[in-house]
């Protein structure tokens, strides 16, 4: 099933379940503004290279709309409208003053040298810049983007509209990037684990985890599971996998991916096929990398008894139907992975406050709504005798469904 299909089947289910009216059902699901451009940039050796980019808008009704950009080779409309919806209920999830949007080039970054970037990355903020904005539509990273992409685009946004670092989230420290903002989605990811291992009388240091994806959230994940005394059986990545029953060495492994750029060669622990990750056997998977990874062709082989969605949509509704009659505790990635955008929400606030925090009060702050979303949530699968994605949408639809009718759009 597709990512849009996907996303959009567990939005109407939890409209079903919050008997949601049928035309204020159409007018969540639309989105605000769809926008593909055109991004030309001559590369380095002199010749023409055409990019597209995109970024949808899906939805104001609580604040100004909120989301990523990624660069990578499968970025296409449908992905981006999935994305931009998701980041909807997130907010949402999260109780943040934000909507939800989504942007990405197709690309493969890998391939473009770094002044080719800026140039691909300067160019998309021309095409975009008038329909970004503070109090419209701000940005931040997703896979295949980071800080330097992000300062990028406020340099670009500030020659059209004067210094205005609350455009992006996730910009560098120097350029007002809050302190946390790096770790927030994969510490949030923790926070959010902790939380549901407590429920079941579990904790961290007495589990194993294997995680597919070892970039910016993955490897922020498993340096802080590795911290708090959780085994780390199995990680994987574009370049590789590797394994090791013991327990890999964190640490060890960011070092040897920052000297090497691979996961290849590792000595702390064995090689395996990449594929392998999500079936390993461990208690708790946190898939970190691409959507609709866990399908109806690997469900089955799923061993954990707990899925972290720390990536966006790795679970597709064939999947999350075989897990769920295997008894797999699903955490879903509107709430698991909310940790990123909270922070960008601290970011933005900093910013328009001129204010910065220290570290402490960010991760404080972060734990804090980390954990009232989790009861939040929980308080929807009782009220509804549902699952956790279901507590987390009918949760998020919930309140942008009332931002909707107060605001009197709904007609
Ligand atoms: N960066 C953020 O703050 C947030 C990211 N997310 C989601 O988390 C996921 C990861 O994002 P980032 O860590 O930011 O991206 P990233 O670009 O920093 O890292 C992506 C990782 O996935 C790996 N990967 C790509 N294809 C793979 C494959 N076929 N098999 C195994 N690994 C593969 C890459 O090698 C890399 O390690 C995405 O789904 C993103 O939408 C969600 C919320 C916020
Ligand atoms: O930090 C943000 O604004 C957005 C993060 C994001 O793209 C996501 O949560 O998927």
């Amino acid at each position: 099933m597709n990512a849009l299909a996907a996303t959009s089947r567990n939005f109407r289910n939890a409209s079903r379940i919050l008997g949601l009216d049928s035309k204020l059902e159409r007018s969540l699901l639309i989105p605000f503004r769809e926008i593909k451009v055109e991004c030309s940039i001559p590369k380095d050796d002199g010749s023409l290279a055409t990019y597209v980019g995109f970024r949808v808008q899906h939805d104001n009704a609580r604040g100004p709309m909120k989301g990523g950009i990624r660069y990578h080779p499968e970025v296409d409309p449908d992905e981006v409208n999935a994305l931009a919806q998701l980041m909807t209920w997130k907010t949402a999830v999260a109780d943040i003053p934000y909507g939800g949007a989504k942007g990405g080039i197709g690309c493969n970054p890998k391939d473009l040298t770094i002044s080719e970037l800026e140039r691909l990355t300067r160019v998309f903020t021309q095409k975009i810049h008038d329909l970004i904005g503070i109090h419209a539509d701000v940005p931040a990273p997703d896979m295949g983007t980071n800080a330097q992409t992000m300062a990028w685009i406020l340099d670009e946004y500030s020659k059209f509209h004067g210094h205005s670092p609350a455009v992006v989230t996730g910009k560098p420290i120097d350029l007002g990037g809050s302190l946390g903002r790096e770790a927030a989605t994969g510490r949030g990811c923790v926070f959010a684990t902790e939380a549901l291992l407590a429920e079941h009388g579990m904790s961290i240091n007495n589990l194993t985890f294997a995680i597919q994806g070892f970039g910016n959230v993955g490897s922020w994940a498993a340096r802080l599971i590795h911290e708090r005394g959780g085994k780390i059986v199995a990680v994987s990545d574009i370049t590789g996998a590797v394994k090791n029953p013991n327990g890999l060495n964190i640490p060890e492994l960011l070092m040897h991916k920052e000297r090497t750029g691979s996961l290849k060669d590792f000595h702390g622990g064995d090689a395996m096929d990449p594929g392998e990750v999500l079936v390993h056997e461990c208690d708790v998977l946190i898939p970190c990398a691409l959507g609709g990874v866990l399908n109806r062709d690997n469900a089955a082989d799923v061993k954990a008894k707990f899925i972290i969605e720390a990536a966006n949509h790795p679970t597709d509704p064939d999947a999350d139907e075989i897990l769920s009659k295997k008894g797999v505790v699903i955490l879903p990635d509107i709430y698991a992975n909310s940790g990123g955008v909270t922070v960008s929400y601290f970011e933005w606030v900093q910013n328009i406050q001129g204010f910065m925090w220290d570290e402490e009060k960010v991760n404080a702050e972060l734990n804090k709504y980390m954990t009232r979303a989790f009861n939040n949530i929980k308080g929807m699968c009782k009220t509804h005798e549902c699952s956790l994605r279901m507590g987390a949408f009918t949760l998020g639809v919930n309140r942008v469904a009332r931002a909707t009718l107060l605001r009197g759009w709904e007609a």
